[in-house]
């Protein structure tokens, strides 16, 4: 699915206006009347709904809603935030509707008393969409911060109000949300970390924008959901025999950080590897071999930490480096022989991202279509400190093309930047991942999908959708709290499955 700019979604919504017909004022009774579904399934009959409305579409969407939820039964309040001027169009054609449908409005502003909220009351956030200049200030601020004072759960429409669907909103005044619910793809701004206190949980709905328009439109990024993993994913052939999924290494592990060697093994055998050796410390040998016997296990000379390469690297057909090995200088310099001497791509993740960080003059060295994943700290030590995570998503598709690399931004939704094409924002995963391990289970994963020949841009689509499809299976049966990263592994047999095509074989 691609991701439009708030210029692109407008342009989307005159497309379909003009290619099916449709009115505007209809194509917006079709947004409020999903938005509607959506309120109906999730609160219960004796919910009372407040909306605060601006005087643009986003606030005609809003009194649309109102409208929807007053004709099946359920008690609504609308606030309009009044700013002296006409509204538009469709704003003024929906606030004729709700007046004939004898539902009052109204006026929050300078001067006025602040609407009484109960405390079983859903706020629904209609105030600014797609359409907002600028941060908020005044009497538009003013309603943010009481909103977000009130306590109240709130349903933001489109966007949470004040946030920039393209830019970063850092420091204005924006609305904290619990749920968005946005219309035909989402925005850039939605997806970001720091947008992540605002957003709550992202919902796309369908309201029937034209296919056409996304299909030829070009687009900075794309959402990676199920129909483009599926896209990516080669199912395993009949008369396939363990050589046919290659030999991957895993240069992980170190003296009290064996567990993370042990979960990027689990994930790389769960991913789909043929073979698998471990190159760790001599203290990781009995914990390996007990815990993942499918592995082989390659001695260091250290009892502690990796100094050594292992002999000929060229029989890996992949390698993952970094889970628990540490920054020590014999593990720098191991590091050091590894890129001077692999001839296929790599996977970097941890402790090798900061031994890059601390040693820059290594990254020309990263072989071609190598990934790195950092977290935004980690990225941040290797390309220098952002103000904004917008500014992470230009340095992190900069440094991909400059370096010819696949970097992971780790995130809600990670993001992909690739040396050539979109960037790429994953669309699975939870809270529940938030949790030390997970990266080695998407180290162990990536580096399986690289072993069995994927091409590195789709190794890291679909290990990103995989990974984050696994934790959404899991905490079906955990909680966000409970989830551990090796139920991640657990459940990649079942992330896979999603992607079977119908029938399989
Ligand atoms: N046909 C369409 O274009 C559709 C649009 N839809 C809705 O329409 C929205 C976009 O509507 P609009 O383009 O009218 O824009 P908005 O309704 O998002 O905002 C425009 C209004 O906000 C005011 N405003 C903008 N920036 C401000 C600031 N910094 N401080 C104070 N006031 C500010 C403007 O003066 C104007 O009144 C979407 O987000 C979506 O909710 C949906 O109904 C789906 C169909
Ligand atoms: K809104």
């Amino acid at each position: 699915m691609k991701i439009f700019s708030a210029a692109q979604t407008r342009d989307w919504d005159a497309y379909s206006i003009a290619q099916t017909s449709i009115r505007s004022i209809d194509l917006m009774e079709r947004a409020a009347e999903a938005c509607t579904r959506w309120l109906l399934a999730r609160y219960g009959a004796d919910t009372p709904f407040h909306l605060f409305c601006g005087k643009g579409n986003n606030g005609g969407d809003g009194l649309a809603i109102a409208r929807l939820l007053h004709a099946r039964g359920r008690r609504v309040a609308v606030s309009v935030l009044e700013n002296g001027k006409d509204g538009s169009f469709d704003f003024e054609e929906n606030r004729r509707r709700l007046a004939q449908a004898g539902v009052p409005l109204q006026a929050v502003g300078p001067g006025l008393a602040w609407p009484l909220l109960s405390a079983e009351t859903v706020v629904v956030d209609a105030l600014f969409g797609t359409g907002l200049k600028g941060p908020l200030q005044g009497a538009a601020a003013d309603v943010v911060r009481f909103l977000n004072g009130h306590g109240r759960a709130i349903i933001s429409i489109d966007l949470p109000s004040g946030l920039d669907a393209d830019a970063s909103s850092a420091g204005g005044p924006v609305i904290r949300a619990a749920h968005t619910l946005t219309f035909g793809a989402p925005k850039t701004g939605q997806l970001l970390q720091e947008s992540g206190a605002f957003v709550g949980l992202l919902h796309v709905l369908d309201i029937g924008l034209s296919p056409a328009f996304a299909a030829q439109t070009p687009a900075d990024y794309e959402f990676v959901d199920e129909a483009l993993a599926r896209s990516r994913f080669r199912p395993r052939q009949p008369f396939a025999h363990k050589g046919t999924y290659g030999h991957a290494l895993l240069l992980a592990g170190g003296y009290g950080k064996m567990g993370a060697a042990v979960m990027a093994a689990l994930a790389c055998l769960r991913g789909g590897a043929g073979l698998l050796t471990c190159h760790s410390p001599r203290c990781g040998y009995p914990v390996l071999q007990t815990t993942v016997p499918e592995a082989m296990f390659l001695p260091d000379d250290s009892e502690e930490q990796l100094t050594t390469l292992p002999a000929d690297l060229d029989r890996y057909t992949a390698i993952g480096i970094g889970p628990g090995i540490g920054t020590s200088t014999e593990t720098t310099g191991m590091l050091k022989a590894c890129l001077e001497s692999a001839r296929r791509p790599l996977v970097l993740d941890a402790d090798a991202l900061n031994i890059l960080a601390r040693n820059p003059g290594l990254l020309p060295l990263l072989p071609e279509g190598s990934i790195l994943t950092p977290h935004p700290k980690e990225f941040d030590r290797l390309f220098g400190a952002h103000a904004s995570d917008f500014d992470r998503v230009t340095t992190a598709r900069a440094q991909a093309a400059a370096l010819q690399c696949i970097i992971l931004l780790k995130g809600h939704h990670t993001f992909i930047a690739t040396p050539a094409g979109p960037g790429y924002f994953n669309s699975t995963g939870n809270a529940g991942m938030a949790k030390g391990g997970s990266g080695d289970v998407l180290t162990g994963l990536l580096t399986a999908l690289l072993a069995q020949g994927y091409a590195p841009t789709d190794a890291a689509l679909l290990a990103v959708w995989l990974h984050g499809k696994a934790g959404d299976i899991a905490v079906e049966k955990q909680s966000y709290e409970s989830l551990l990263p090796t139920d991640l592994v657990a459940q990649l047999g079942a992330a896979f499955r999603c992607l079977y095509p119908v029938p399989f074989p």
